[in-house]
């Protein structure tokens, strides 16, 4: 077992009640501080299913990036991560897309859940298993769930009653409907939250005792203040816990949707698609057989347009069922197109396919992982990522690593070595050798602070905020070189040499830690910076994070190392592309 570090002691934030030290290095292990007792981590990470009534855009991937760079940021740290995601394919609005398609629904669902396992494929999604709800396993686990919940009591036939909102899939109380005019100027019933038309509905189907669920999960909430984030959302729903809570239809009529599960023992009616989709977070981790080993790590990415489902619906549905709750749900706010939500279908949609093949993936991941605040809509265009990633990345990143390894500096194309006498881990203690200016100084401290900042902004699901910070600490190094000019340093007088290497020594050290506490949002970029530096695979884990070791008398695996080979600019300046500028324009008009 190799040896911690004192940083990664002092940020580790295990749930465990003993103090646990993760040994990065050998990636897999976990050790107590008080005995070296061996324990595994686990992790289990989902994006909410997708729906698969149309190709997905720029918001699905969105919510896709965020759950990846969390698992990616995971398995950095050597936890053993599962990353689920998938394909929604049952409920009325398939069937009546498949229709519209003239297609078989299961043909139809095939198609576009391929499109979903293309674009997370071109994006560097790496997720680690992939539902559809059509599968044989899904329907086993939506069968032994259902007879769970009817055999503790849960459900019952009833009759209901109320309003009904298709394009949702979801039943709504009268004070979430509205009155609006049709296009045709008739008096129709809205949903006050997503806009879409509402209609009356009465029938006999089963009835899941909801109501029977407010208190628990109010206690639930006061209990775990860190559940749902950020914390905007956790008030909404513990507003909507003190509205109406009426138990709520689990199925609707074979008659009227028979693209779906039907209920065990009862053909004549479909389980309602809310609850086939939740199910699917129990049927990746093994449920009904032995889901016990990730179950009980699950946190749930989700949009802010299916927060009720998940922070009130499936909740209930696990304490019915006796089963633990998810330990975050973790909610981002939406996409807009001149700000109206990027959705299916309002066709409004942004091609996130076609962005990452003009903005690269990396540079797409990065855009929709910056600029995205989870607190806030955010509306999105082209000119917005362009000037991003020109700044960013091509400028401040690429610039950086260009001047710092560029042939005319470092002929030798080492990793040049550090003089401490040139930069002394402290200015006072800087003799008549010390060429380290008190803005050098700053320089360090930030990027000493950065790992464990980018530690809690990723834990958080806050990138913007690493993103932030570490696009910060790029500038200050850029102003170091700038401030230092090493290019007008002469390399036959030994003194300037060796400051001239300092110099070198102290940027690239800069550069192996963004590019390391980077490897999450952009895999390739990183890859790339890392792999010019000389940075190996298994020097690239959290606990490789020890910044500029030889100042303070350590030893620096990589000085007088050789560099990677030179492969071109790490990310080159965009222009803003012909057709994506064409299509704004119709999107404009319309
Ligand atoms: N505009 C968006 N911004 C961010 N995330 C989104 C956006 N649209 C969808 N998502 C993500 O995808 C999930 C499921 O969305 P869904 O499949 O309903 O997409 P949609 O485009 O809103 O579809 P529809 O228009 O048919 O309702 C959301 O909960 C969210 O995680």
């Amino acid at each position: 077992m190799k040896l911690c570090n004192l940083s990664m002691l002092r940020n580790w934030k295990g749930k465990s009640p003993v103090t646990r030290v993760r040994s990065y290095l050998s990636g897999r292990t976990l050790c107590t501080a008080t005995g070296g007792l061996e324990e595994e981590e686990r992790h289990y990470v989902t994006t909410p299913i997708f729906y698969v009534n149309a190709a997905p855009h720029v918001g699905h991937l969105y919510s896709a990036v965020i759950a990846d760079y969390l698992h990616r940021y995971k398995v950095m740290r050597g936890v053993r991560s599962k990353f689920s995601t998938g394909t929604d394919e049952h409920g009325l609005k398939i069937q009546q897309a498949a229709d519209r398609a003239a297609k078989e629904p299961l043909r139809f669902c095939t198609e576009v859940s391929g499109q979903f396992k293309h674009l997370f494929k071109k994006c560097d999604v790496s997720y680690t298993d992939f539902i559809r709800t059509t599968e044989e396993r899904h329907r086993r686990a939506v069968e032994h769930f259902w007879t769970v919940l009817q055999d503790r009591g849960f459900i019952y036939k009833g009759s209901y009653e109320g309003w009904y909102s298709t394009p949702d899939e979801s039943f709504l109380t009268a004070s979430q409907v509205g009155d609006a005019t049709d296009p045709d100027g008739r008096a129709v019933k809205i949903s006050l939250e997503s806009g879409h038309k509402v209609e009356w509905m009465k029938e006999e189907n089963y009835m899941f005792r909801l109501s029977e669920f407010r208190s628990p999960l109010q206690r639930w909430l006061k209990e775990n203040a860190e559940v749902i984030q950020p914390k905007r959302f956790r008030h909404a729903v513990l507003q909507w816990l003190q509205d109406d809570l009426p138990d709520l239809s689990v199925s609707r009529q074979q008659s009227r949707l028979q693209w779906g599960i039907p209920v065990p023992g009862d053909p004549e009616q479909t389980v309602y698609v809310w609850l086939d989709a939740l199910i699917n977070y129990l049927t990746v981790a093994g449920y009904p057989r032995d889901h016990s080993h990730w179950w009980g790590v699950a946190h749930h990415v989700v949009g802010k347009d299916i927060l009720k489902f998940h922070a009130v619906y499936w909740p209930a549905f696990l304490l019915a069922a006796g089963l633990p709750l998810p330990r975050t749900i973790f909610v981002h706010s939406h996409w807009t197109v001149e700000g109206q939500k990027m959705s299916k279908s309002r066709g409004n949609v942004v091609d996130p396919l076609e962005r990452s093949r003009s903005f690269t993936t990396d540079g797409l991941r990065y855009f929709l992982l910056r600029q995205g605040v989870p607190d806030s809509d955010c509306d999105y265009y082209d000119d917005k990522v362009v000037k991003l990633l020109n700044t960013e990345l091509a400028d401040s990143l690429g610039g950086l690593l260009n001047r710092c390894t560029a042939r005319t500096l470092n002929p030798t194309q080492v990793y040049p070595h550090f003089c401490v006498e040139c930069f002394p881990s402290h200015p006072a203690a800087s003799g008549d050798g010390g060429r380290a200016v008190s803005e050098d100084y700053r320089m360090l401290d930030s990027v000493c602070a950065l790992p464990s900042l980018v530690e809690q902004h990723y834990e958080g699901l806050q990138a913007y905020k690493a993103l932030e910070v570490i696009a910060g600490c790029v500038r200050q190094t850029n102003g170091f070189l700038q401030r230092h000019a090493p290019w007008k340093l002469d390399r036959r007088n030994p003194e300037e040499l060796r400051w001239l290497d300092t110099v070198l020594h102290v940027s690239l050290e800069c550069l192996r830690i963004y590019g390391t506490l980077l490897q999450p949002i952009v895999p390739q970029l990183a890859d790339k910076l890392l792999s010019r530096l000389g940075v190996g695979l298994q020097e690239r884990f959290w606990g490789n994070l020890q910044f500029l070791a030889r100042q303070r008398g350590g030893v620096c695996p990589f000085e007088g190392r050789t560099l990677g080979p030179e492969s071109g600019v790490l990310f080159s300046r965009l222009e803003r592309p012909k057709e994506i500028k064409g299509e704004s324009k119709r999107s404009k008009k319309a």
